[in-house]
């Protein structure tokens, strides 16, 4: 039932995909079979008329030449179905990719086009990568399309053929058949829900393939031990598809052997049908020689429909994915504002509270705050208090959950998204390393006016300039070892690239997250000691956890769970009692300890002296 009601939905959204794409092609193919099938029929009736012809009296030469007519048609018919099949393949061949690159063109589009927050709804990813899959096997959906209507095009010729032969003929047939066909849709059905109930199980094993190939995951997986251990993972979780797929595989043999006799029987009952008509004149031979071809070709129709039945609804299992996880997509798509942003100069948050999709707490709660243009604003908390989430609020990428944010007035859902990301430079923890150009690594794909010399003075604040100089062929060198004529950069050397980007886009906000962590302390300094000069036309929103390099901030808001707890500059923070100074004590009495002395946590902290603090704050302050 399930099979019957979603096929010719299946046909249909798949012609309406080719349709799209090439509808020259797509009508091509219909015609095509159409065409093949009347030919089938043609074929037949030129099968009854040349056994008739042949076995009528007269001299062979008179049989011969009157056969010869209707021998013509046969062969006229049999060209043309051969030169359609050649068509059909070509026609195939030329539209399945086509509808692939399609299906992942929309996938793409979809995915660009959601709010960041539905990265977050619990199965997203997973969903992308299904419907990812999915959007590769469209194309199958083409040739099993064109097997189903072809199988199709031949019973209705067979059909037609049959009835003209002798009314009963059909009816007898299709009560012969259906002991298979039951037979073949159950076997088929049987292998369709094992695949169904598989599905998890094959969408981790492609997960798993994906983390042991990848190249970022090889050094762990070696320096870890990992193999042994991902690769038995891999075969448990291969057995289990392959116990089911056996299980299937054994159900539907056992129910085709069972079709196969009722269908044997069955059709012993047909052909007992057509020697009857035979024996008492009801039929003549030739039309009975024409039955048996007619037979023989509605019964491997019929099989051939179950089959390709079988097939495309596989495939639309896969295609399911796809659509259905673009409707998701569609739900989760942005819509927001048309507003279009001037670089800010003025950040406003206001009793801003953020949880995150199906999260059990506020990331963010009650949370007010304002950022001006030629401001470094730092956020200092623990792991976890909420900086990061902050900086991503600030910079549109997500929605409050309630309170506002605005930008110059305007809350943050009223502005155009894209025009306000033009206006954000971000510099995240986890930089992309995009397998580009070291200018296109740069640019994003956004060039200035002043083209490589702005990337050249962004590259000099960033320090970048050092590792462009030792590319091979500079700025054209793709960043990737396995591409060819590529260069592999070091961990700090990405994170100058990544701070390069935001310095040469000419954007109101700037955010740093972290952005000295793998940098050497000289690379460091240049950042920090440049930062002044980059936030003259820019709001610039950073975060760290190295304490020193804070002091370069307008103000410090220290957050904690959420919540902002205190506000101030370098030198009021750290000379009043509260977080931030227990964790500048903290991280200044390890920087400075001798070895031997208790610094870790567990042991005697050593007592936060007013003197000592604020030494360390002078001491900051002149650097
Ligand atoms: N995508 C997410 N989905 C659900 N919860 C999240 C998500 N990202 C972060 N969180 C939670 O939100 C809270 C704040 O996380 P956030 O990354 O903002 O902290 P952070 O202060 O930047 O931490 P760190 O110093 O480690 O970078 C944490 O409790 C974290 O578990």
């Amino acid at each position: 039932m399930d099979m019957a009601r979603r096929l010719p939905q299946l046909v249909r959204r798949s012609v309406a995909l080719a349709w799209t794409i090439d509808r020259w092609a797509a009508l091509g193919l219909l015609v095509c079979q159409a065409v093949s099938g009347a030919m089938q029929a043609l074929g037949l009736l030129a099968v009854s008329r040349t056994i008739g012809a042949l076995l009528s009296s007269g001299d062979v030469y008179g049989r011969l030449l009157s056969a010869w007519p209707s021998l013509a048609m046969l062969a006229v018919a049999a060209a043309v179905r051969a030169l359609l099949g050649i068509a059909v393949t070509w026609l195939s061949s030329r539209l399945g990719p086509q509808m692939s690159r399609e299906a992942e063109l929309r996938l793409l589009q979809a995915v660009t086009e959601v709010e960041l927050s539905a990265y977050d709804a619990p199965g997203f990813t997973h969903r992308k990568e299904a419907a990812d899959r999915g959007a590769e096997i469209v194309q199958d959906l083409v040739t099993d399309g064109q097997d189903l209507i072809a199988s199709l095009a031949s019973l209705v010729a067979g059909a037609g053929v049959l009835t003209a032969l002798h009314p009963a003929l059909l009816p007898l047939l299709v009560l012969a058949s259906f002991p298979q066909a039951v037979a073949q849709v159950s076997a088929a059905r049987v292998r369709y829900l094992a695949r169904l109930r598989a599905g998890g199980d094959h969408r981790l094993l492609s997960i798993l393939r994906w983390h042991v190939c990848d190249r970022y995951t090889a050094d762990q997986i070696r320096a870890g031990t990992m193999a042994g251990f991902l690769v038995t993972r891999y075969r448990h979780i291969t057995e289990r598809i392959n116990r089911a797929d056996r299980q299937a595989a054994d159900t539907g043999a056992r129910m085709s052997v069972l079709g196969a006799v009722c269908g044997g029987l069955a059709s012993s009952a047909v052909w007992a049908a057509v020697v009857w008509l035979l024996s008492n004149g009801r039929m003549s031979v030739g039309h009975a020689g024409t039955a048996v071809f007619a037979l023989q070709t509605v019964g491997t129709a019929l099989r051939g429909l179950v089959a390709g039945g079988a097939r495309i609804m596989r495939t639309g299992l896969y295609m399911d994915d796809w659509s259905e996880f673009l409707v998701e997509a569609g739900g989760y798509r942005m819509r927001r504002g048309t507003g279009n942003p001037a670089p800010p100069q003025e950040i406003r948050v206001r009793d801003l509270v953020f949880r995150y999709e199906e999260a059990a707490n506020d990331a963010l709660r009650g949370v007010s705050l304002t950022l001006r243009r030629g401001e470094v604003v730092a956020l200092v908390g623990y792991n976890g208090s909420g900086k990061t989430t902050l900086a991503r609020l600030l910079s549109g990428l997500y929605l409050p959950t309630t309170g506002s944010i605005t930008w110059d007035g305007v809350p943050t859902a009223d502005l155009d998204p894209h025009a306000m990301w033009a206006q954000v430079a971000l510099v995240p923890q986890d930089y992309a390393r995009w397998p580009l150009t070291a200018r296109e690594n740069i640019t994003l794909g956004r060039p200035t006016e002043g083209g490589d010399a702005d990337i050249h003075a962004a590259c000099a604040q960033s320090g970048a300039d050092e590792v462009v100089g030792e590319l091979r062929s500079g700025l054209d060198t793709v960043l990737a070892r396995d591409w060819l004529g590529g260069q592999e950069l070091s961990g700090g050397q990405w994170q100058r690239i990544a701070l390069t980007r935001a310095f040469h886009r000419p954007a109101g906000l700037l955010v740093l997250d972290e952005p000295t962590s793998a940098l050497d302390p000289l690379g460091e300094h240049r950042i920090f000691a440049g930062l002044r000069e980059v936030a003259a036309t820019r709001a610039v929103v950073l975060i760290t956890h190295r304490l020193t390099n804070v002091a370069v901030a307008d103000r410090i808001v220290v957050l904690d769970k959420g919540s902002v707890v205190q506000e101030g500059t370098f030198p009021e923070l750290v000379a009043e009692p509260g977080l931030f100074r227990d964790l500048w004590t903290y991280q200044h009495t390890r920087e400075t300890h001798r070895p031997g002395e208790p610094t870790g946590p567990g042991e005697p902290a050593a007592p936060a002296s007013t003197a000592a603090v604020s030494s360390v704050a002078a001491e900051t302050e002149g650097a």
